[in-house]
């Protein structure tokens, strides 16, 4: 198969009009703070029980079209010994893994944040590919202060997005390209919404120059949201400023933009989400979800690192992958997580 056709296979099998991503890509210090949270252990054998929890989960499939992993769950089996990536595909999930190194202080911009990671990426790139990967994930940090981002942390952080996106396509690997905003801090939404829309201009200029096919790869943006510490804004105020940001932005050829979660509760990412696709429009790409916390944390929270747990948190886990279904497509109304129907 051309490089290019496998690119396309592989968004024709995780884009479609009602599925998403799960993020369960967590890294080693953030899955630790995740089962702290529950009084967990963070041993391999435990965030291998855990995610083969997730991905075994019956029906999953019918929500979740994709799932990241982080580079060791690739290597790790079911308790019926199948490798956890061809569970993931056993129904129709695509597997893919998250490829960035971690983050740090860029030089001569303080305050801005740098991804590590691209040294040897195109030869961990065929190995993965031999584990079952089809996609990949790098994620560009961008947190909000008077002074920051500044246009010199804009610039080098698009430039490590594209550039690995580059190499990802060269290999037949979907990237999918997540520049996140933070929402720590107390700036309003009107800060956040000219902050992201710096961020992707310059991310999308970054990905021209390098060449990416746009056709082949996902966007996981933030959703335009005031920070944190300022007062919560409404459903249709984030889809209002969402939209008006990504239709300034963000070309009509890219297929999908999956958003991630950031710290959103699960509920209120799920009602953002159907807000957004009640609001889109004429809008030419699909607005799903690469949810981490908001789809999993009342899966942890329901699991508590005990086996005889494992289907209620499979359970939990469905009910937020349903709900965000119906999110996707406008659909979601708040009373229904008060029902099981
Ligand atoms: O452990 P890391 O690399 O900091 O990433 C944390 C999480 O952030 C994400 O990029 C977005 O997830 P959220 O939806 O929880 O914000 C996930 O893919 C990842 O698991």
């Amino acid at each position: 198969m051309s490089t290019n056709s496998e690119l396309q296979q592989t968004i024709s099998d995780m884009v479609d009009d009602h599925r998403g991503i799960l993020a369960a890509d967590e890294s080693l210090p953030t899955i630790t703070k995740r089962f702290a949270a529950i009084d967990v252990e963070a041993s391999e054998e435990n965030r291998r029980a855990y995610r083969a929890l997730l991905l075994d989960t019956p029906d999953l499939g019918k929500y979740i079209s994709g799932v990241i992993l982080f580079e060791e769950t690739l290597g790790q089996q079911d308790d019926s010994r199948t490798p956890l990536p061809k569970v993931a595909w056993s129904q129709k999930i695509v597997p893919g893994v998250k490829v960035d190194k971690g983050k740090g202080p860029l030089p001569g911009a303080p305050g801005d944040l740098i991804t590590y990671g691209l040294d040897g990426l195109g030869e961990r790139l065929e190995h993965y590919k031999q584990q079952g990967a089809r996609f990949a994930k790098w994620r560009e940090v961008y947190p909000i202060s008077r002074h920051n981002p500044t246009r010199m942390g804009r610039h080098a952080n698009a430039e490590m997005l594209a550039r690995y996106a580059a190499v990802c396509q060269e290999k037949g690997v979907v990237p999918i390209v997540e520049p996140e905003v933070l929402m720590d801090g107390d700036h309003d939404i009107d800060r956040c919404a000219s902050v992201t829309e710096h961020v992707l201009h310059s991310v999308f200029h970054a990905l021209h120059l390098h060449g990416v096919s746009l056709e082949h790869m996902i966007l996981k943006p933030n959703m335009v949201l005031p920070g944190k510490d300022c007062r919560r804004a409404d459903p249709e105020e984030v889809a209002e400023a969402t939209l008006r940001i990504l239709k300034r932005t963000v070309p009509a050829a890219v297929p999908s933009i999956n958003f991630l979660s950031g710290g959103q509760g699960p509920e209120e990412a799920t009602a953002n989400l159907n807000a957004i696709n009640q609001l889109k429009g004429n809008a030419p790409w699909q607005l799903s979800i690469s949810y981490g916390r908001a789809l999993q944390q009342p899966a942890l929270h329901a699991w508590l690192g005990k086996a005889e747990n494992r289907e209620k948190a499979q359970q939990a886990l469905l009910k937020r992958a349903r709900l965000n279904s119906l999110a996707r497509q406008g659909k979601y109304d708040p009373s229904m997580e008060n029902s099981d129907a």
